[in-house]
């Protein structure tokens, strides 16, 4: 049967992997920094403030102070190819791509800013992808980050017409798939260092403690990926969270008390961040740098500071055994 001439175009159908990460100023000045603050800020799953009282506040203080002193970080770790975090999220979606072939097309977006994820879905519905998996790459589930993202994707469908079929990567804190990259990649940094560590610290991004206390799975999903590394490696690994804001408790230990600490102590100290699946201004500034500042000014010995998965073979390799079974009678 032929199509009447005016009968909208139709791809030919694909499956669609989305990609999403939390999002980067699109330069490291203040203009851009403060864009990028005021919405991941604005955002209720973050900030859980009524927003007739944190509004005025964000906008105040927050949003005339911070962007100057957060550009100032983001210009120390900037690269030719943008933030650390965008440059990496894309070629974690390029060589995904290239692993998936034809049959899937890969394609990365953020919570905040851009690549944004309703423009990148509409391009992927465009390509005729009509079954789509969001893969939030938070290996610990968080109010703030994984769920953040489906309130996101299920806003712009509700604009959508012709809906595409949707699944949720789940988040993978226990999985074997991580806890063995993780594994590998610890062992081949440690492996390079020219000395051996007193320590293995593993710095998750903190969250305000209540958050645990309403039921946010966050915490205990951060202790028990430390525990099967640690079980992985056959070796201690030391929990502290890290990147604390605003003036609410947040979870302790508190990374740069415990580095301080074990600094005094005169202990040597390898640090890894496997809450983040790309290295960032939290990682890359807050750790290797101020961390590492932090360790030495109170008389820490050897400080080393261990890379995310990344775009690395382990963790490539999971991100693809992940996605595979979550495409499952799909491809
Ligand atoms: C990995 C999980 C993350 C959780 C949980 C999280 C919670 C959270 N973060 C803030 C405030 C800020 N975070 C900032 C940067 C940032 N946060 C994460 C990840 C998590 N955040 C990443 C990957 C990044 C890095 C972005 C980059 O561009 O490299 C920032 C911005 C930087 C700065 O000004 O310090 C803020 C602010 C809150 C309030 C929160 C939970 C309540
Ligand atoms: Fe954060
Ligand atoms: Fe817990």
């Amino acid at each position: 049967m032929t199509r009447p001439a005016d009968h909208p175009a139709l791809p030919a159908p694909r499956i669609g992997v989305l990609l999403v990460n939390l999002g980067t100023p699109d330069a490291p000045e203040p203009g851009p920094v403060r864009r990028y603050l005021a919405e991941f800020l604005s955002d209720r799953r973050v900030v859980e403030i009524p927003p007739l009282l944190w509004q005025p506040i964000l906008r105040g203080a927050i949003l005339t102070r911070r962007p100057r002193q957060s550009a100032h970080a983001y210009r120390q770790v900037w690269t030719d190819e943008g933030s650390p975090l965008a440059a990496i999220t894309r070629a974690q979606a390029e060589a995904l791509q290239a692993e998936f072939g034809d049959a899937v097309r890969v394609a990365h977006a953020m919570r905040y800013g851009e690549p944004a994820i309703g423009r990148t879905i509409d391009a992927l519905v465009a390509e005729g992808c009509n079954r789509i998996l969001i893969a939030p790459l938070y290996p610990q589930y968080c109010a703030a980050t994984t769920a953040t993202v489906v309130d996101a994707v299920g806003a712009h469908l509700r604009a959508l017409r012709w809906q595409p079929s949707l699944r949720f990567l789940p988040p993978y804190a226990d999985d074997a798939a991580y806890i063995g990259a993780l594994a590998a990649s610890v062992e081949a940094g440690l492996a390079a260092l020219d000395f051996a560590p007193d320590v293995l610290l593993a710095s998750f991004h903190g969250m305000p403690e209540r958050t645990l206390h309403l039921g946010d799975p966050y915490h205990c999903q951060c202790r028990k990926s430390a525990r099967l590394l640690s079980e992985a490696l056959g070796r201690p690994v030391e929990v502290a969270f890290q990147s604390r804001f605003g003036r609410a408790k947040w979870l302790e230990p508190a990374t740069d008390a415990l580095l301080e600490r074990l600094g005094r102590e005169g202990k040597s100290v390898a640090v890894l961040a496997p809450g983040f699946s790309a290295d960032c201004l939290e990682t890359l500034e807050e750790l290797a740098i101020r961390g590492k500042a932090q360790f030495e000014a109170a008389g820490g010995r050897d400080f080393a500071y261990l890379p995310c998965l990344n775009a690395s073979p382990p963790g490539l390799e999971m991100l693809n055994a992940l996605i595979r079974r979550e495409l499952a009678g799909w491809i």
